[in-house]
């Protein structure tokens, strides 16, 4: 983001999005501008609108009101395939992987090659090694089951399966770090650097501030369904980003 606040490359915004639910206002007119190869925080204390404002940029919630574009374009998601089929990967917290199964079918769930009617080990192998290389991630073999990995590695896992499709532009990460340790939260930021060096745009939701200043290059502030501050991570301190999470400092949202 430029220091006016205009985007550059714009890969997705969200504009003036509000989203109740019964009397709750989860979110009210939140804004987002993220742009390719930049890696976007959202941050906030808990149940101030970040979770609701990734389900409806994955197309799991629908807003009431305001504008979602997709490059530029207006787009209106209907179900998780919809963002999918705009190029927005999703890595949830909770992985989505299957314990007992490999590496290489993991990463293939849902799309697993087929030769006749008999999976196409060979292929998938072959691909599975191919898309860990290309975002130079090592997790041993592709024949290890999930359930032998590391967090960090099944975190890992679970990202490259999200963007193993090359069309994935925009990648969704919610929480990437919760439960690691500091060795492994290395590996997950260097996959991040990864992908934005392949002109990625990436969101991820952090309650981790160190690994926030570490990786992000522009940062959201929620508090109480509103994003109060839109930030360029190289010019602000910590103490201002805690200030708008709190209610401290106030808002200058654009
Ligand atoms: N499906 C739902 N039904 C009712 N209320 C909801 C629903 N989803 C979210 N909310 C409410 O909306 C508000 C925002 O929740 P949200 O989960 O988006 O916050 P969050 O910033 O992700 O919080 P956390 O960091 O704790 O996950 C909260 O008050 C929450 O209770």
């Amino acid at each position: 983001m430029t220091k006016d606040g205009t985007a550059q490359n714009n890969a997705l915004t969200l504009v003036g999005a509000s989203k109740n639910f019964g009397h709750v206002q989860a979110l009210h007119e939140a804004d987002l501008r993220v742009s390719a190869g930049r890696v976007h925080g959202i941050v906030g204390d808990n149940g101030a609108g970040k979770s609701t404002m990734l389900k409806i940029l994955s197309g799991l919630h629908k807003p009431d009101s305001g504008e979602l574009r997709v490059a530029g374009v207006p787009v209106s998601f209907d179900s998780p395939a919809d963002a999918r089929d705009h190029g927005i990967a999703t890595v949830y917290q909770d992985l989505a992987l299957v314990e007992c199964l490999d590496v290489a079918t993991n990463l293939h769930l849902g799309d697993i090659p087929k030769k006749r009617f008999f999976v196409d080990r060979k292929r998938m192998e072959r691909d599975a090694t191919r898309v860990l290389a290309d975002l130079n991630v090592r997790v041993g073999s592709v024949r290890t089951p999930v359930g032998m990995l590391s967090g960090g590695q099944r975190q890992i896992i679970a990202i490259s399966r999200a963007v193993r499709l090359e069309e994935s532009k925009i990648v969704l990460l919610d929480e990437p770090t919760a439960a690691l340790g500091i060795q492994e939260r290395g590996h997950v930021g260097d996959i991040i650097e990864r992908l934005k060096t392949k002109g990625k745009a990436i969101i991820i939701i952090c309650h981790d501030l160190d690994f926030v200043f570490t990786y992000c290059d522009d940062i959201t502030v929620m508090r109480l369904g509103r994003t109060v501050a839109h930030l360029d991570a190289a010019t602000t301190s910590r103490d201002d980003v805690i200030g708008y999470i709190t209610g401290a400092r106030q808002g200058t949202a654009a």
